[in-house]
C-alpha cells in the first residue's frame, strides 16, 4: 500500500516517523514552520538540531508552505507540540477546505492542553473539518525517536474509536522493526501517554540526587496507579494501563536518558532551576506544562494523585525536592489496592 502522507512537526519525532513511513514506500511530505531546517533537510538530508547523526531518505521532501505540503494527501499526521495543535489544525482546516480534500488525521503528540485541560484528539475534533472527526486515531506507546532511528524493535498502539481507521494507521506504519497494535480507547490511551511524562521529570529528579533503582520503581508504579484514577474518572479502559500506552511508556519515558522529561528531571534534581533546564534543552519538555494541567484537573474531578501534587508543587511553587519527597513518603500508611 502506498499513500501520500503529510507529516506536520519536523522535530525528533515526526521527522523518524516521515522517514519511517518513507521507507515503508510512500510519498511523504513534511512540514516545518522553520524554513531553516526545511533547507537543511532537502539539501542535507540532515536535521542537526533534533536527530544528531541521522540522514534522511532523499525521496522525503520538507515544507514550510502548508498547502504545498497538504496537496494530495489522503494522510495527515499531527507531530507538533500540544501547545501547537490547535493553531496548526486551524491553519490545516483553512487549506483541507480551499484543497477539497478529506484525509484521514493522525496525531503522535503526547499532552493534556493548558486552561482547557483537553486531550489532543479533542482539539483536532474542535479545530479539523467536521466530517474528518471520525479518523482521528493516536499513535502512541513506548517510543524514543534515538531508537526508531537505528531501526531497534519498537510496538506501539493506534487508538481510534473507528476500527476502520486503526486499522489503516496499523497498516500504514508496520515493518520488520515497527509492530503497531489497535485498540479502541483514545481516552487512556492519551491520558496515559501525556500523564506518563510528570512521572518521568520525578524519576530523572530521583537520579539527579541520586537514589537508586527502588526509588524509581517505587514511583513509576505508584504513578501510573494515580494515572490510572484520573483515566477512570474519564472512563478509560483500565487495561490501558497495563499495555503499551501505559506500563510500557512509563518504563521507556522514566528510566531513560534518551528522554527530554527524565534529562529535565535529571538536572532538576542536580540543582538546575527550570528556566535553566527549559533554556537549555531546546526540544520540547511536555512534562512541564502536562503537571500543571494534570494537577489542575485532578483538583476540579477530585482525583486523588499525590505524586502529581508534589511535582507540580516543585515545579510551580518552588519546594524543595527533598522535602517534597520525604512529604510523600511521611503521608499516612494504606493499602495498595
Ligand atoms: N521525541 C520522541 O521520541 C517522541 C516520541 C513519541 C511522542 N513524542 C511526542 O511528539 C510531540 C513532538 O515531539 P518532538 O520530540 O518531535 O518535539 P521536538 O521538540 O523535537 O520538535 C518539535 C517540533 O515542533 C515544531 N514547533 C514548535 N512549536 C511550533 C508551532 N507553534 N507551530 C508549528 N510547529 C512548531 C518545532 O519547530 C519542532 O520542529 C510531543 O508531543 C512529544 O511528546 C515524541
Ligand atoms: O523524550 P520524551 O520524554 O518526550 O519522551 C519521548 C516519548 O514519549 C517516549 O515514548
Amino acid at each position: 500500500m502506498s499513500e501520500k502522507i503529510a507529516v506536520l512537526g519536523a522535530g525528533s519525532w515526526g521527522s523518524i516517523l516521515a522517514n519511517l513511513l518513507d521507507e515503508n514506500g510512500n510519498e511523504v511530505s513534511l512540514w516545518s514552520y522553520n524554513p531553516k531546517q526545511v533547507k537543511e533537510l532537502n539539501e542535507k538530508h540532515t536535521n542537526t538540531h533534533y536527530m544528531k547523526d541521522f540522514t534522511y531518505s532523499e525521496t522525503l521532501i520538507a515544507y514550510s508552505d502548508l498547502k504545498q505540503a497538504l496537496t494530495g494527501a489522503t494522510t495527515v499526521l499531527f507531530v507538533v507540540p500540544t501547545k501547537a495543535v490547535r493553531s496548526v489544525a486551524g491553519d490545516v482546516k483553512k487549506v483541507l477546505e480551499e484543497l477539497q480534500t478529506k484525509p484521514q488525521i493522525i496525531h503522535a503528540s503526547k499532552g493534556i492542553e493548558q486552561g482547557t485541560y483537553k486531550r489532543v484528539s479533542e482539539i483536532l475534533a474542535e479545530e479539523i473539518p467536521a466530517e474528518l472527526r471520525k479518523s482521528i486515531t493516536v499513535l502512541s506507546g513506548p517510543s524514543h525517536a534515538e531508537d526508531v532511528a537505528k531501526r531497534d524493535i519498537t510496538l506501539v498502539t493506534a487508538a481510534s474509536t473507528d476500527a476502520d481507521a486503526a486499522k489503516h494507521v496499523q497498516q500504514l506504519f508496520m515493518n520488520r522493526y515497527f509492530r503497531v497494535y489497535t485498540n479502541s480507547d483514545v481516552i487512556g490511551v492519551e491520558i496515559a501517554a501525556a500523564l506518563k511524562n510528570i512521572i518521568a521529570l520525578g524519576t530523572g529528579a530521583l537520579n539527579g540526587l541520586g537514589y537508586g533503582d527502588n526509588a524509581k520503581a517505587a514511583l513509576m508504579t505508584r504513578g501510573l496507579a494515580e494515572i490510572s484514577r484520573l483515566g477512570a474518572s474519564f472512563g478509560a479502559n483500565p487495561q490501558t494501563f497495563t499495555g503499551l500506552a501505559g506500563v510500557g511508556d512509563i518504563i521507556v519515558t522514566g528510566t531513560s536518558e534518551n528522554s527530554r522529561n527524565y534529562r529535565a528531571g535529571d538536572e532538576l534534581g542536580k540543582g538546575q532551576s527550570l528556566q535553566e533546564v527549559i533554556d537549555t534543552m531546546g526540544m520540547v519538555i511536555e512534562g512541564v506544562a502536562t503537571t500543571k494541567a494534570a494537577y489542575e484537573l485532578a483538583k476540579q474531578r477530585g482525583v486523588e494523585m499525590p505524586i502529581t501534587g508534589a511535582i507540580y508543587q516543585v515545579l510551580y511553587e518552588g519546594k524543595d525536592i527533598r522535602t517534597a519527597i520525604s512529604d510523600l513518603m511521611m503521608r499516612e500508611g494504606r493499602s495498595e489496592f
